[in-house]
């Protein structure tokens, strides 16, 4: 009865997620799942969903993904307080657990599904020519959606946000707060305790399943001079096997790191499917005091004592800022809303990676991840009984580089260039999920892709790492449900087409090296769609190339950056409070002056745990700090997962 109650649940969570069910292999391994218990085995269940809510909290907290779940944990350990974290979705399923299908879930119920405007800078092979930010409406959020990469940036640049004006978000003090969430699962890398801990609740660990051809990357970067390192260790120049937010082979969303293990704490009550569409602020005062939100097609508003936290992440928080009066005046009232605090920062500054798409080289043997070949009844089983094999690979993601470009000061350590590198790419999946994620257009997909179809490749994506050009985001209207204007201005700045293209250089001559070739490697050489008329592999031509399959890595972030009062585009001071606004913080990926130098999910949750120490101490009597967390909690938690898994007592 159990395992049919589980399997129902977990079909339901498959018909949630559109086009998964074309997956043939699907229904069997939710029964093999359900067959060997695979919900008992988690060490901790999901979080409650608060039917009743008070009328009043000590603090409300506005998006529960990978900011939010940890400032929901960190600020619940003080008893005293009560905590609401509102969501506007629900939860995460056993397909987003699922490394491989992470590509299944965008354009799903769990994404936002935000398109750009169309600009010719960039996107030009996409539907529209119009890019797409998937960003997770999940409890979890991005955190449940992404490729659970786990890399911290350089240590210039937290040097660099302190330069500007921020005391205490230099390098030194922001390491241990990455340590504080880290629970290492390589004992080599754990054993390095400078930068390395064990115990927290984020669980790091290296992939299960790789092919022959991360291996083969590893030699290339070698041969080609490169040193095999800890990227988040001394030294960031250089190759690695990535390392991921993974938990026994699935995925390690911050839901199920930081929220499912408290979820019995009395003080945090948690609302999904809440969608805030405004924060009360009161114009006289200018004090944030409560939210308005929608659950279940009901308005409600909801009080907080202390304060409002936005964590909607960097398009909705600015977003809400603006429709609560709080943004550039000229544009606010142009659409109708009073404007309590003029920010002309609100929506500014909007920075992410891009790569250059569509970089594949074919290989001579049956080694690669092609969808059909790999995923079957084996691997569902593999899957669900030893949590190994290729489902519980990351699209394929096995090994990173940080290298230098000519733009570059090599001698620096901070890299200009990541390369993504996968044993897979848009021709793996038979030309379906990762065409429709990124939204190529057929006759884009057909022209230079069709021939690869399911054939053996690899893929080597350049991402460059400080971009120059900057986007925005503004209000289409005062209706909150209705999405802002987003402009994502990619390439606008001449440097980025110089370092992209330099970067797809140095990708074509890892192709080339012995290591490479020893597979077979040949890059695909078909001219791309609209750049024909240029002469092949001139920089004319690559700069053309680059804004037709114009990748974004999803890492927006920098739109209500942090900065003193003496900067007029800062929208929050280094304790993360609303500049002219009292009681209301933002504290998520809007507030990063500048991206960081690597993916961003691990320095987001590194501001969800400094952004709740700042909150402890605005509130907390300082000779308390010691003994915050509340010891009766604790031990309930400490006797909860020693029951269920031992592995999980930890100090934390
Ligand atoms: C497809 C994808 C792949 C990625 N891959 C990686 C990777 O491999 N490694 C890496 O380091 N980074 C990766 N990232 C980036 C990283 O995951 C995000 O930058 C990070 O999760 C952002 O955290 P956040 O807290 O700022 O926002 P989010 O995690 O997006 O959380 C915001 C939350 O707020 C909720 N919300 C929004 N508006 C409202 C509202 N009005 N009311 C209530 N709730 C609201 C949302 O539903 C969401 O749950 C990826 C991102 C994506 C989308």
């Amino acid at each position: 009865m159990a395992i049919l109650t589980t399997v129902s649940a977990a079909a339901k969570a498959a018909l949630t997620i559109g086009g998964i069910s074309k997956l043939t292999f699907i229904p069997l391994m939710l029964a093999a799942m359900a067959y060997f218990n695979y919900d008992l085995l988690d060490p901790e269940n999901r979080p409650f969903n608060q039917k009743y809510l008070r009328e009043e909290y000590d603090f409300i907290i506005v998006g529960g993904g990978s900011a939010g779940s940890v400032l929901a944990n960190r600020l619940s350990e003080i008893e005293s307080w009560n905590v609401l974290l509102l969501e506007a979705g629900g939860h995460e399923t056993d397909i987003s657990d699922v490394p491989l299908l992470s590509l299944y879930l965008h354009k799903s119920k769990l994404d936002w599904k935000y398109r750009t405007e169309s600009q010719d800078s960039a996107c030009q092979a996409m539907i529209d020519k119009r890019c797409s930010w998937t960003k997770g409406k999940v409890l979890g959020g991005s955190s449940v959606l992404n490729t659970m990469l786990y890399i911290r940036g350089n240590k210039r640049d937290f040097d660099h946000w302190e330069s500007l004006g921020n005391p205490g978000w230099g390098y030194e003090d922001v390491l241990p707060y990455f340590k504080k969430s880290e629970d290492q699962r390589n004992p080599y890398l754990a054993k390095d305790t400078k930068y390395h801990s064990v115990g927290g609740y984020l669980t790091v660990q290296d992939a299960p399943y790789n092919t022959p051809i991360g291996a083969a990357f590893l030699q290339a970067g070698e041969e080609i001079g490169y040193d095999i390192i800890d990227i988040n260790g001394d030294q960031q120049t250089g190759y690695a096997w990535y390392q991921f937010t993974m938990r026994r082979g699935t995925r390690c969303s911050t839901a199920k790191a930081f929220l499912r293990p408290v979820r019995l704490r009395q003080n945090l009550h948690i609302s999904l499917f809440s969608h805030v569409t405004k924060v009360l602020i009161d114009p006289e005062k200018k004090r944030a005091y409560g939210v308005e939100f929608i659950r279940d097609t009901e308005k409600q508003v909801i009080y907080a004592k202390r304060e409002v936290i936005l964590a909607a992440g960097a398009i909705a928080s600015p977003h809400l800022l603006m429709l609560s009066g709080v943004g550039p005046a000229r544009h606010l009232e142009e659409v109708g809303i009073n404007v309590i605090h003029d920010s002309p920062g609100v929506g500014r500054n909007l920075q992410d990676h891009i790569a250059v798409g569509g970089i594949v080289f074919q290989v001579d043997y049956p080694i690669s991840l092609v969808m059909n070949r790999l995923v079957n009844i084996n691997s569902a089983l593999r899957y669900a009984v030893t949590e190994d094999g290729p489902l519980t690979s990351s699209i394929g993601l096995e090994v990173v580089a940080f290298i230098n470009t000519k733009y570059a000061n090599a001698t620096e350590d901070w890299p200009d260039i990541e390369f993504m590198m996968t044993s897979a790419s848009i021709p793996s999946d038979g030309g379906t999920q990762v065409k429709k994620a990124h939204s190529i257009t057929d006759e884009f997909y057909e022209e230079m892709f069709g021939h690869l179809t399911n054939k053996d490749v690899f893929g080597i994506f350049p991402m460059m790492l400080r971009p120059k050009s900057r986007g925005f985001i503004k209000l289409r209207s005062k209706n909150p449900l209705e999405y802002p204007i987003m402009i994502h201005n990619y390439l606008t700045h001449p440097d980025d087409v110089g370092v992209l293209r330099e970067g797809v250089k140095a990708a074509l001559a890892v192709g080339e090296t012995k290591a490479m070739k020893r597979l077979g490697a040949k890059f695909n050489s078909k001219p791309i769609p609209n750049c024909k008329h240029l002469p092949l592999y001139t920089d004319e031509y690559w700069d053309c190339y680059i804004r037709q399959y114009t990748m974004t890595i999803y890492h927006l972030s920098c739109t209500a950056k942090m900065g003193p009062s003496s900067d007029p585009m800062a929208v929050v001071d280094p304790q993360l409070k609303v500049h002219g606004i009292e009681g209301l913080r933002v504290i998520d990926a809007s507030i990063m002056p500048a991206v960081t130098n690597g993916n961003i999910n691990a320095p987001v949750i590194m501001i969800g745990e400094k952004g709740s120490d700042l909150i402890k101490e605005t509130w907390l009597p300082k000779t308390n700090k010691r003994k915050r967390r509340s010891l009766k909690c604790f031990k309930l938690e400490q006797f909860l997962t020693r029951t269920i898994n031992t592995k999980c007592i930890v100090d934390r």
